[in-house]
Parts: C-alpha cells; structure tokens; sequence
C-alpha cells in the first residue's frame, strides 16, 4: 500500500463506522465505494474533473427533494412541505436505487417527485458555468463525469441527486 494513496480529485479515504472496512468518499460528488478510484489526480487549473475534463459549462438534471427546513419549503408539488431532512434523504435513496436498478429512468422521477420547477422538464437545468448555482451543487455537478449520478447533495434548498448531460 503506498505511504500516501494518489487519490483523483475529491476522493478520500474513510473508515466504515459499522463494519471497519475502508472505503472511498467523493466529498463533492457524495458518492461513494470499496474500491480505490485508480485515476491520480491531474494537475490542471480550472474545474477539470478525474478525466482531465475542464469544461467551462455542465449540462445537469436534478431530482430536489424539499424538507421544512428548505429554504422555501414548498413547491408545485405540495404548498407546505413539513418532511424532516431525514425523510427527504430516505425518500431520494429510494429514487436513487430505482434509476441505478433501471426501474425508472432519472427523467421519469424527476418530472414526478422533484420539488424543483425544473420538474417540467425532467430535472434539466440546462446549461450552467461556475458561480451560478449553489456551492455545494456547483461542486458536486463539476466533479462529476458525462453520465455519472451524484450521491445526495446538500444544499439550502433541500437535498438533491443530479446526472451530468453534458
Ligand atoms: O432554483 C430553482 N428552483 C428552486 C429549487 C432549486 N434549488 C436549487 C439549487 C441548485 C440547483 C437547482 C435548484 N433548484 C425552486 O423551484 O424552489 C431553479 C429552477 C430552474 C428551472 C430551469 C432551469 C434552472 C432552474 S434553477
């Protein structure tokens, strides 16, 4: 094992609290997994992510699932949005399973479940630079690849799970 794991961008390395084992956390993307992300972190300036990607714009949908602490806890969906965070995270894993399952497709449950009026069109945000959204969602959707799914993303609005486009 080498002395200091060259770990990609974003990724560290952390200790299961039920089990011991070691696994690898995105802390931008969320997501996480057992294995070590082999690619070493590019030096590069900009947002380039672990595949050198150094894209001025993403093109992201997202799923918003709203709590009573959101900052504006309603939505098209439901004026007065009274779930616990907690609740929203279950809800968004269960979502969240269902497209890595191929039950669903990311489209279908954001056009039903998500409490962003991007709804209407399937979580897509379009296109976005830097400085336009939210810290915590700008970092997890530049960290992402074309294609890759977040984990759950905290932000003032509620918690959200989003898929890179473009
Ligand atoms: O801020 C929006 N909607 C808010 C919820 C929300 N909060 C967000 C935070 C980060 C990214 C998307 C987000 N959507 C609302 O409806 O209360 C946006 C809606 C739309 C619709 C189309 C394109 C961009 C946007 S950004």
């Amino acid at each position: 094992m080498p002395e200091t794991e060259q770990l990609p961008d974003g990724w560290e390395k952390r200790t299961s609290r039920s089990t011991g084992m070691s696994y690898y956390l995105n802390v931008h993307t969320k997501e996480s997994q057992w294995d070590q992300p082999t690619e070493p972190a590019k030096k590069s300036s900009g947002s380039a992510n672990s595949s050198g990607d150094s894209s001025d714009e993403v093109q992201c949908l997202h799923l918003l699932v709203k709590h009573k602490g959101s900052r504006r806890p309603s939505s098209w969906r439901e004026d007065n949005i009274t779930r616990t965070k907690e609740e929203a995270q279950m809800l968004l894993e269960v979502y969240r399973n269902k497209i890595v399952n191929n039950e669903a497709t990311f489209e279908e449950l954001a056009r039903s479940y998500s409490d962003c009026s991007s709804a209407k069109r399937g979580g897509d945000l379009g296109k976005f630079g830097r400085g336009q959204m939210q810290p915590p969602f700008e970092k997890a959707a530049f960290a992402l690849n074309v294609g890759q799914m977040s984990g759950i993303v905290d932000t003032d609005s509620g918690v959200h799970i989003i898929l890179r486009k473009a």
